[in-house]
């Protein structure tokens, strides 16, 4: 079975890590590197997984996939760069930064495939979208959909869509959060308790999620069939629209695009 390591095992890490042992894949083909040795410790507990240094896991994963900030990236390339075997497939879940980074700073025809994942990971219920830099081929690519198809759905995209992806999915989650805490505010406001307002709200998430999902049909739809004729939800969407959510909902994700633009400038020649 194809040995993994994942180096940098933080939130998305972890959430691969344990992603791919819920989906079945052994313990015993998982490995990964952490700098804090009390993170390093506590998830080799949970998960019964290997914690190495670089050079260890260099020697043993077929797979590298890279889960640093995009700002800790120089230091990591820095060790693995010595360490790293001919032909091992560098997967890097780094948002911003592009193949072309990796390509330069490690061997000659390393194969990278670059990852826009999301943290619903956890649940199985993964966006990832993965673009092949110029070393990377179809064995590659299968190899990554593979991994990642075991915690959820899987697009190929042409690389330079992906700051775009890591605005949309990469960050989209966050957005939905933040949705669904606002509107279990506007239930306290309305004099309803925390834990009510949560399941109806939650709960309202989730039948909307799977309607979309699994309905096939589109949102406007889907909103147009609760909107009733001078009932209680165009009153509701009439606020929206006067307060620009629709707009800021634009700028917002526009302004992430940029920053994952940027991210990958910081680390231009
Ligand atoms: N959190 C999210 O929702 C998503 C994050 N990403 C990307 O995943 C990457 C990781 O993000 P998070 O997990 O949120 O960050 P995080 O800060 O939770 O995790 C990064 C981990 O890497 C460790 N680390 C740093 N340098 C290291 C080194 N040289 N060797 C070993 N370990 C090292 C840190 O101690 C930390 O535990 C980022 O590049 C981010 O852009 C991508 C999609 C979604
Ligand atoms: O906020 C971030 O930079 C990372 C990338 C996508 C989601 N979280």
């Amino acid at each position: 079975m194809t040995k993994i390591a994942v180096l940098g095992a933080g939130k998305i890490g972890e959430a691969l890590l344990s992603g791919l042992l819920s989906a079945g894949r052994s313990a015993d083909d998982l490995m990964f590197t952490e700098k804090h040795p009390g993170r390093a410790e506590a998830l080799e507990k949970q998960y019964g997984v290997e914690g190495l240094d670089v050079a260890g896991a260099a020697a043993k994963a077929d797979v590298l996939v890279v889960a640093v900030k995009p700002q800790d990236i120089e230091p990591l390339l820095d060790e693995l760069a010595p360490v790293i075997r001919p032909g091992t497939l560098v997967v890097s879940l780094c948002a911003g930064l592009p193949t072309k980074l990796f390509e330069r700073r490690l061997p000659d025809s390393t194969p990278v495939v670059r990852v826009m994942p999301n943290t619903p990971m956890l649940v199985g219920e993964a966006m990832s979208a993965i673009s092949a830099g110029s070393n990377a081929g179809e064995e590659h690519l299968s190899t990554v959909e593979e991994l990642l198809t075991a915690v959820g759905k899987v697009a190929r995209v042409p690389e330079n869509q992906q700051d775009a992806v890591t605005a949309l999915s990469g960050s989209g989650p966050a957005y939905f959060f933040y949705l669904v805490e606002a509107m279990i505010d506007a239930g306290i406001l309305l004099g309803i308790p925390r834990d009510l307002a949560s399941r109806l709200i939650i709960q309202s998430a989730v039948g909307a999620a799977t309607m979309l999902a699994e309905g096939g049909q589109h949102p406007v739809i889907l909103r147009e069939a609760v909107t009733s004729p001078a009932g209680t939800t165009i009153m509701a969407i009439r606020e929206l629209e006067k307060h620009g959510v629709r707009a800021a909902m634009l700028a917002a994700i526009e302004s992430a695009r940029d920053r994952s633009i940027e991210l990958g400038r910081q680390h231009e020649d």
